[in-house]
């Protein structure tokens, strides 16, 4: 029916510019990042996450992802710095991931993709006045985008991952307040950064992506959770696991990768 898209066989990534021919477009992600090929720019600041005093609303499940959403109402929670002109404020976080011992990030570093990517979705509130009007501008949107990869147990996602039964079904929401994103970050903040698009449809070319170069571990027992929840509604009859929830890179076309110190 009309615009419905997912990640199957019949509504997957090679068939979405049929409702969304931006699909085909100059500037969409993700994309695969060749480190040594990425212009090394001095000029780049360092990222600044301002997430402290945290405004985490919900948790839900929509059928695509497991997103968790932020009151962006002020820029309480704001990323600024790097590449960035203006503060962009959080709205929302949500993951990508594999089925069982395949990987599943949508960025992939020579060819190489991870278990996992958690993206960290923000928008321009100095230029635009709402999310809507900045998610179709090409300085609208910024991601931050965090891989993850299988090893030791993450000492916080559990408070993420006690929390998927409660969504394991499309459609299903629940309250999920005072989570702070900061938790989830490595230790290193160095980035690549490139001007791309959303990675689901619509997929808009508004985006500034900063990928992080140092994941985050994870334990198979963890990630093994997020494929616990359903890519369907609780009333409908078939039960598909939410898995390969993941684009696969883009043509980079005449795009330049830049590389914080
Ligand atoms: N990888 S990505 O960052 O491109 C991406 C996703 F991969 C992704 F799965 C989502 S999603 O919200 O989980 C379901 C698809 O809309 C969004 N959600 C977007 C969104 C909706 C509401 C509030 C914030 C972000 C996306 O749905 C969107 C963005 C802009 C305009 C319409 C829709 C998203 F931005
Ligand atoms: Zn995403």
């Amino acid at each position: 029916t009309g615009n419905h898209w997912g990640y199957g066989k019949e509504d997957g990534p090679s068939l979405w510019h049929r409702n969304y021919p931006v699909a085909q477009g100059s500037r969409q992600s993700p994309i695969d990042i060749i480190p040594h090929q990425a212009a090394h720019d001095h000029s780049l600041d360092p990222i600044i996450l301002n997430y402290d005093h945290c405004t985490s609303i919900n948790i839900s499940n929509n059928g695509h992802s497991v997103v968790v959403e932020f009151d962006d109402s002020d820029d309480r929670s704001v990323i600024r710095g790097g590449p960035l002109d203006n503060p962009y404020r959080l709205k929302q976080f949500h993951f990508h991931w594999g089925g069982k011992g395949c990987h599943g990030s949508e960025h992939t570093v020579e060819g190489l993709s991870y278990a996992s990517e958690l993206h960290l979705v923000h928008w321009n509130a100095v230029k635009y006045k709402n999310f809507g009007e900045a998610a179709t501008a090409p300085d609208g949107l910024a991601v931050l985008g965090i891989f993850l990869e299988t090893g030791d147990d993450h000492r916080w996602l559990h408070v993420i991952t006690d929390a998927l039964y409660m969504v394991k079904y499309k459609g299903s929401l629940t309250p999920f307040k005072g989570f702070n994103p900061k938790c989830l970050l490595p230790s290193s903040l160095h980035y690549w950064t490139y001007l791309g698009s959303l990675t689901t449809p619509p997929l808009h070319e508004s985006v500034t992506w900063i990928i992080l170069k140092e994941p985050i571990s994870v334990s198979e027992k963890q990630l093994g959770k997020f494929r616990m929840l359903l890519f369907t509604g609780e009333e409908e009859v078939q039960r598909i696991h939410m898995e390969n929830n993941f684009r696969p890179p883009q043509p980079l076309n005449d795009r330049k990768v830049r590389s914080s110190n």
